[in-house]
Formats: C-alpha cells, structure tokens, sequence
C-alpha cells in the first residue's frame, strides 16, 4: 500500500529565550535598572525528524517539560521552528484548545457562530449545525446567557461541541480528552472517534497512558526535548515508564 505523507517534520529544534528583566511597571523598571539580565536559553526542542501518514492517529507522551506542547504547536503552524528546520502538511489543520477564542461577552449563540468561523464553518453551515452544536453542549437553556456566566466545564462543553464539526484535515487534541464531567467526558471521546480518529488525522497530547493505548497506531516519546521512540504505541508507553 501507497501511503501518503500528512506530516513531515525535518530537522526541526525549538529554542527559547527568557530575559530575568521582564518589568511591568516604570518603578519596577528604575528600581532594577542597574540589575543585571539573566538570558536563559532553553532548548525546547532538539532535532526532531518525523513522519505521519493520512489517517493515522498519533500519541504524543513525555514527562512535564519535555516538549510535547511546543511540538504540537510547530506542527500547528503557532510557533515557527529555529532557522533550518521544515514543517511540511499535506492539508490544513487545527489545533484544539477548548476555550480559547471565545468572547465572554458574547452569549453562547453568538460564540458559536464566532468560534465555529474560526474553525474553518461557514455561517450556512453553522446555521444547519446549530441545534445540534446546542443539543451535544447539553446548554439548550444558556443559549442567549452571555458566558462569563458559564463555569469552565460549561464553556469547556460549548468550545468542544463546536470542534467536533470543524473543518482540517489534521487536527492536534492538547489534552481535550478531560472534558467536562464523566458523562459528557464519555460522549465527547465516542464523538471524537466518530468525527475525527476514524476519518482524519490526528495527533492526541496526553498525560493519560489510557487515552494513548486506547486510540494511538504510532506514539512518539519525547523526553527533555528529544524523540527517543517513535513507533508501537506499547512499546513507546512501555519505554517511558521506564523513564519514572
Ligand atoms: N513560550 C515559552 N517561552 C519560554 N519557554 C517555553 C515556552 N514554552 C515552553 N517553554 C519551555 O520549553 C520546555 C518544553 O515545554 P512544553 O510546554 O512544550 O512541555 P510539555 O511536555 O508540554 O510539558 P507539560 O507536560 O508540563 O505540559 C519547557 O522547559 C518550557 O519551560
């Protein structure tokens, strides 16, 4: 079989600056003018050389700190790796954070016309979707509550509903598995698998062994910015647990 490649990521590293000199205020600033500035260098990422292919659904895992969201960000497009590495994508993409992009001030009826723009819907499309959008939030009776009323689960919910019918052909889930409470939770992994694992590719970060074992063909192990494994999904498991 011919596969065709989704994602290549080539000599690809990450580095970080971060100045000890970071003041808010103009007192702030007078009082440590003569300070002296600390720049640290932190090597997020170390060159990472990877490819995914269509349809596939791959694990992201990795101790704290050891670069599983910068990569995921680069392979977004969010951040732009150091000079000389390529990201390649074959198709458009997403990178799921629920929440962000909405308006508080903005009712839920609003934000989902808003936020499901943003994820690649047109207004026509967002105007069939929307009971449905509505019904799997379980928010029918917050409509038109403006949602800085909402609690984060709530909003967790709406953002989650509308992404489930967004547009990419690639889509990054950054811990999106811990949506709301465990009903929901359930719902939201069958929709999930329905929409999005068995159709397109995807590309899952999680501290979550079970989320990974569960849904992964490939997991990629990163630990302290490099890719030791990338490969078997029990296999990349079974070499991190190694690691604690
Ligand atoms: N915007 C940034 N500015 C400076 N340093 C950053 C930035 N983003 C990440 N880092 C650093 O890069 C390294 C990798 O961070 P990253 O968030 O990718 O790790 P992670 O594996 O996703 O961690 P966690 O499991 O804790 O979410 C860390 O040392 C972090 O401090």
């Amino acid at each position: 079989m011919n596969k065709e490649i989704s994602l290549q990521l080539s000599n690809v590293n990450k580095t970080f600056r971060t100045s000890s000199k970071s003041f808010s205020t103009l007192r702030d600033r007078l009082i440590n003018f003569y300070k002296k500035n600390d720049v640290k260098t932190i090597k997020a990422l170390k060159d990472i050389n990877l490819e995914i292919y269509s349809g596939e659904t791959i694990g992201v895992i990795g101790r704290n700190g050891s670069g599983k969201s910068t990569l995921t960000k680069i392979m977004s497009g969010t951040f732009i790796p150091d000079r000389g590495g390529q990201v390649t994508k074959n198709g458009t993409s997403l990178l799921l954070n629920l929440g962000v992009g909405f308006s508080h001030e903005l009712s839920a009826r609003e934000n989902i016309y808003v936020n499901g723009s943003t994820l690649g819907l047109r207004i026509s499309e967002i105007d069939e979707l929307f009971d449905e959008i509505l019904e799997f939030s379980e928010l029918e009776d917050f409509k038109d509550t403006k949602i800085k009323y909402f609690s984060s689960g709530m909003i967790q919910r709406l953002s989650f509903s509308i992404a489930i019918f967004a547009k990419a052909d690639i889509i990054f889930l950054d811990e999106v598995f811990a949506v709301g409470d465990d009903k929901f939770r359930k719902k939201a992994t069958e929709a999930l698998k329905q929409n999005w694992l068995r159709n397109r590719t995807s590309i899952i970060v999680s501290h979550s062994i079970g989320t990974i074992k569960e849904h992964c063909d490939r997991t990629v192990l990163l630990h302290k910015g490099e890719l030791k494994f990338f490969g078997d999904t029990e296999k990349a498991i079974a070499l991190y647990q190694e690691l604690e």
